[in-house]
């Protein structure tokens, strides 16, 4: 590991002067962490509030009830997207199966009133992510109840599609009774590639490996122990293509898997060979599917799914004799209905209180110990980085903005990103009327131009606490304080947490401190008998409560900073007269 040192100047409320040597030490072994869940509020809403579900397709009993413990829940099925789109600027929450498009109009008809949106599922294709992410909307899913039921509903298509079940049943319906026709083919010994290793197609493989098939599978981002474990080879597309008898689908709906079986992979296909999709319509090109299905290339296919669901009435695959159509009833058993249902609302209920969500799908899923022992530290990011902006001349326009955070942890055992959203939140919520959270907070930086750097300085001491200090710095502007320009030339705030409470520990190169809270005014003066109690007595003839006050000096009778910290605003006369005070040369006047 690389060792950073840095020489820090403090200068303390009784202005002696320290010089202290900081240097690096070595990653430590991690430390033991507050064990209670603590909540963070990113997404939380109004306190008192009672938040609004809409519920817009069938969920389970028991997910409904959980949400009616906390929520005025309305569950309104079919709606049309204009409908959608009209109801949705009155709820905080949206929980959807794959029948409803939660589409960019839906997220901008909401207004900003949409916290979190919940798929009870799996699946997430049908939700626009990006759009959910502009609006600070978080999207969390219900990633694993559903496994066992897909699984079984393939492996029922799998053993079906081998045995004409399906045609057979219709046939005998239909008064016929056609023993020779319905062959079907075995299954053991038979190669089965399951293209997708995740969750479903794992457990499909097992179960194949039960009924005596050879089990291949092609999953580029898999990994190779996993499928080992449960004796599958893990295989390239063109060999899974050329070596399959049967070939199972269970990846999601990307832009790299749209129609990833195409002519072109219908060419390449063992002749004969049977496919069944419970994943997604969109990853066959339908199509292509029916060309290869009329010239006998694929003997049969089984679908759960359909790039339009329902089907249109004409559709050809579905009324094809040798294809076997399920209408998207994967995850359609009681069981997996209620166990998605509750996933779903307490991923919502707890999104809904402020909590991070674990299957949160476009926000950092961080632990909750790690959320307890940050919180002192997302409150003091987010206030340097307001008070950093607020110390930009007008015009300056920020662009360059440095964070570093100087821990005795090693650079692993620290997760910076909640810190990260919050430093760009704290800068541009003052100077803009956007909301920033935990979920936009790099895609709002990125789109107004914020170029956002982190840097670790790895300390000597303690590694209990998580940080020691932190410092943020806007490069190439100019300020409003000039004081605040530190010897390298950029506006510099540094901070540290006292007692749990965030504190402003020094601006540009003057040491203060003063407890973030409330507002502030920060005023150089010379530094000369007489001045704290003019200002004193300028914001006590307002009723100016003053919380902390500190001052940092170069030396004794030369410059001096003073952070004053308020708890009420003063008038815009008492800063008029502050700024007259004769010895005072700057101040500036920030709201945290
Ligand atoms: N029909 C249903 O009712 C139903 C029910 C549950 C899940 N599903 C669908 O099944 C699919 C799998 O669900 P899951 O829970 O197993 O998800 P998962 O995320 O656990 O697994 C998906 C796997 O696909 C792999 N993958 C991604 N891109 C790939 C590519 N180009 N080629 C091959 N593999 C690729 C991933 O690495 C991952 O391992 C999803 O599409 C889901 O929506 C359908
Ligand atoms: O992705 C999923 O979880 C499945 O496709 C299930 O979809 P459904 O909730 O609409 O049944």
């Amino acid at each position: 590991m690389s060792v950073i040192s840095s020489w820090n100047l403090t200068i303390s409320l009784n202005t002696t002067l320290s010089l202290s040597w900081r240097s690096s030490l070595p990653s430590r072994a991690i430390f033991p962490r507050p064990k209670k869940p603590k909540t963070l509020v990113v997404l939380a809403i109004a306190l008192g509030a009672k938040p609004t579900v809409l519920v817009s397709e069938k969920l389970g009993d028991a997910g409904i009830q959980l949400l009616k413990t906390f929520a005025n829940v309305d569950c309104s099925y079919n709606l049309s997207p204009e409908e959608l789109c009209t109801k949705i600027s009155l709820c905080d929450a949206l929980i959807v199966r794959s029948g409803t498009k939660v589409t960019r109009e839906v997220f901008e008809s909401a207004m900003g009133r949409l916290k979190v949106v919940g798929r009870a599922g799996v699946g997430i294709d049908n939700v626009d992510i990006s759009a959910a992410t502009e609006h600070g909307c978080l999207v969390v899913n219900a990633p694993t109840a559903n496994t066992i039921a897909a699984a079984e509903h393939g492996i029922a298509l799998l053993t079906a599609v081998s045995r004409n079940v399906a045609q057979a049943d219709a046939s005998v319906k239909a008064g016929k009774w056609e023993r020779n026709k319905y062959v079907g083919v075995s299954l053991v010994g038979k190669t089965l590639a399951v293209m997708g290793f995740g969750k479903v197609g794992s457990e499909v493989a097992r179960r194949a490996k039960g009924l005596g098939m050879q089990v291949i599978a092609h999953d580029p981002y898999a990994p190779a122990d996993r499928a080992r474990a449960i004796g599958v080879e893990l295989v390239s597309f063109e060999e899974a293509l050329t070596t399959a008898d049967f070939i199972s689908l269970h990846m999601p709906l990307t832009l790299a898997t749209s129609k990833m079986f195409n002519d072109e992979a219908f060419s390449r296909v063992k002749k004969g060979v049977r496919i069944i999709n419970v994943a997604r319509g969109g990853v066959i090109d339908e199509e292509a599917l029916l060309r290869a299905l009329d010239s006998g290339i694929v003997a049969q296919a089984a679908l759960d799914v359909f790039t339009e669901e329902p089907p249109p009435q004409e559709n050809k695959l579905v009324r094809h004799e040798n294809v076997t159509v399920t209408p998207h009833l994967g995850a359609s058993t009681t069981e997996a209905q209620e166990g998605v249902a509750l996933e779903i609302a307490e991923a919502v209920v707890g999104a809904l209180k402020g909590e991070l969500a674990a299957t949160a799908v476009n926000a950092p899923m961080v632990p909750a110990e790690v959320l307890l022992e940050l919180s002192p530290y997302v409150a003091l990011t987010e206030k340097l980085g307001r008070l950093a902006v607020q110390l930009v001349a007008g015009g300056s326009g920020v662009k360059f903005v440095k964070v570093t955070y100087a821990s005795a942890r090693g650079p692993d055992d620290l997760d910076t990103r909640l810190l990260r959203a919050m430093v760009t939140k704290g800068l541009i919520e003052p100077i803009s009327s956007v909301f920033v959270n935990l979920v936009n907070a790099d895609f709002i930086g990125k789109q107004r131009g914020l170029r956002l750097t982190e840097e670790r300085i790895v300390l000597d001491g303690s590694p209990e606490k998580p940080l020691e200090f932190i410092q943020v710095r806007i490069a190439n502007v100019e300020s409003k304080f000039a004081s605040a320009i530190s010897n390298s030339g950029e506006i510099t705030v540094e901070g540290r947490v006292k007692d749990g409470k965030p504190h402003l520990t020094k601006v540009g190169s003057f040491g203060v401190d003063v407890s973030l809270e409330g507002s502030i005014v920060l005023c150089r003066q010379s530094d000369q008998p007489g001045i704290i109690g003019k200002v004193g007595n300028i914001l006590s003839e307002e009723n100016v409560n003053v919380n902390f006050m500190s001052v940092g000096r170069i030396a004794p009778g030369k410059q001096a900073v003073m952070t004053i910290g308020l708890d009420e605003e003063p008038s815009r006369d008492a800063l008029k007269k502050i700024g007259e005070i004769t010895a005072v040369e700057e101040f500036v006047f920030l709201k945290l």
